[in-house]
């Protein structure tokens, strides 16, 4: 027998099932099957990259996602090697949304126990040993990132008229099944079933192996942890298909050929391409680029700004892969922009929708809000925040929180906050116009502090000294 094949099921392609299907969407709508219509709309819009085996883009796949049959489970894992989940990740939940949106039910995996060996796939040096404990911590972060993702999708962008089901979602950790797995029998039964030879020609472990530092057997064995999984989601949740990064090729092939040797029935993966990096660095931990979906590390406000700060060369495709708005008024947007390209359209709509995904409504109003306090100087945006969204959005600057006292100047309050150099170059610093208050220039240091002008309403003064340097005041006991 012909040894199983990848497909690739790039967009343009005019060859393939994936191609055709999505020429036959575009022009009949109406009369494509639905679960045709998942996989072509997914690869038209550049989500599915490839499917393994190749003959499962032909036929299995589709067969098995054929309109009134059962719902399927489809498994992502994500590895607990941080307590959060980063933008690159979400590339796969998206995967695992438009799965739900057409009824099939998810399970979001939290690699708790492989998170501890690392996966070796991309990786030029291995992962630095993590303990149970941090492991369980970061499991615990990631799930709870996960379980608000799915929520703010169900809440906030599905459809609740329309009678169409939102498929189920189940959180799993593998924490659970290998930390329980007695290793002799793991190693008689995966162990005998997974070829060294196959291993061993996956691309990261011959990159690993010819690396100065070599491979532990830790790692090589990560593949075969993976390939556990897809058995035991696939005998207690009837899991067929698995999704991963595009990097996740070669365990998503040990986890087909390990299924299908133990149970004889097909399993397919589908992996979403990488998300990169301006340098063409995949955008994640490893590379230190990571911008994160938990609010501690990247608050609302970065991340909308992330997103708006995409060039034109991208904005197009992160707005077919990062929302849910349909293919033609993506299309229509650009158009727009292309006519007013000064307003920034597309890349504020593709921020709003990720972060309202992300972080909910009050996320994005929030962003939105610092958004008009830092570039829009807006005094009445400043006004609202609260000391989180303070704190978020001048991370670096000082922040003080002080007594009001009668009479109180501006000088003394450039000195109490440490903003100003004490002696004769403070004081010009303020006469020069080098110092405002709430985005007010003071250029008279005796001037008395008013309360609703240096001092806003949420009792709060933002002090700035030349260009960039902002202090933070909290005033106490108002
Ligand atoms: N930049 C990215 N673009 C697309 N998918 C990604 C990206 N980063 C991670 N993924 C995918 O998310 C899933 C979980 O990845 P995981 O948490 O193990 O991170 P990772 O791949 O080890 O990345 P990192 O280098 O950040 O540690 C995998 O399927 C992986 O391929
Ligand atoms: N190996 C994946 C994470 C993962 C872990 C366990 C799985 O069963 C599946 C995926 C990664 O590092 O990106």
């Amino acid at each position: 027998m012909a040894a199983p094949t990848l497909r690739r099921v790039g967009a343009r392609r005019a060859a393939g099932l994936c191609g055709l299907l999505s020429r036959r969407v575009h022009h009949q709508p109406q009369r494509a099957p639905a679960a045709k219509r998942l996989l072509a709309a997914q690869s038209e819009r550049g989500l599915f990259q490839e499917v393994f085996p190749a003959q499962g883009a032909e036929e299995g796949l589709p067969a098995l996602l054929e309109p009134g049959r059962p719902p399927q489970a489809v498994y992502c894992g994500f590895d607990a090697t941080a307590d959060s989940l980063h933008v690159g990740h979400l590339l796969t939940v998206m995967g695992l949304l438009h799965f739900q949106r057409a009824g099939h039910n998810v399970i979001a995996l939290v690699g708790g126990a492989t998170a501890r060996l690392g996966d070796p796939s991309g990786r030029t040096k291995e992962r630095e040993p993590l303990s149970e404990e941090l492991a369980r911590a970061h499991a615990l972060g990631l799930r709870e990132g996960l379980r608000r993702l799915f929520e703010n999708h169900r809440l906030l962008f599905w459809p609740a008229a329309g009678g169409a089901r939102l498929g189920e979602v189940m959180l799993q950790d593998n924490a659970w099944w290998l930390g329980r797995e007695p290793v002799v029998g793991f190693l008689c039964g995966v162990g005998r079933r997974l070829r060294m030879g196959t291993l061993l020609s996956r691309q990261s472990c011959q990159a690993r192996l010819r690396s100065a530092e070599g491979m532990s057997l830790a790692e090589f064995l990560y593949p075969a942890l993976q390939a556990y999984d897809f058995l035991h989601l696939h005998r207690h949740h009837g899991c067929r298909i698995q999704l991963g990064g595009a990097d996740q090729m070669g365990n998503i092939m040990s986890g087909y050929e390990l299924v299908t040797k133990v149970t004889g029935e097909d399993v397919f993966g589908i992996t979403v391409p990488l998300i990169t990096s301006t340098t063409g660095d995949k955008l994640g931990k490893s590379a230190g680029n990571a911008v994160w979906l938990n609010r501690d590390r990247t608050s609302p406000f970065e991340l909308y700004q992330f997103f708006v700060r995409q060039p034109d060369s991208t904005i197009e495709r992160y707005l077919k892969l990062f929302t849910f708005l349909p293919l033609p008024e993506i299309e229509h947007m650009m158009e727009m922009h292309a006519k007013e390209p000064e307003k920034w359209g597309p890349q504020k709509r593709l921020a709003a929708e990720v972060t309202k995904l992300v972080h909910g409504k009050e996320g994005l109003e929030s962003a939105k809000r610092c958004t008009k306090a830092l570039y829009y100087s807006n005094v009445e945006a400043l006004e609202a925040m609260s000391d989180q969204e303070l704190q978020e959005l001048f991370r670096e600057a000082p922040f003080a929180e002080l007594m009001l006292e009668p009479g109180m100047s501006v000088l003394d309050l450039c000195h109490k906050a440490n903003a100003i150099p004490d002696g004769p170059s403070g004081y010009r610093k303020i006469t020069d116009g080098g110092v405002s208050i709430n985005y007010i220039q003071v250029t008279n240091p005796e001037t008395v502090l008013v309360i609703g002008q240096h001092i806003l309403k949420n009792g709060v003064s933002l002090l700035r000294i030349g260009k960039k340097n902002f202090y933070i005041i909290k005033w106490l006991q108002l």
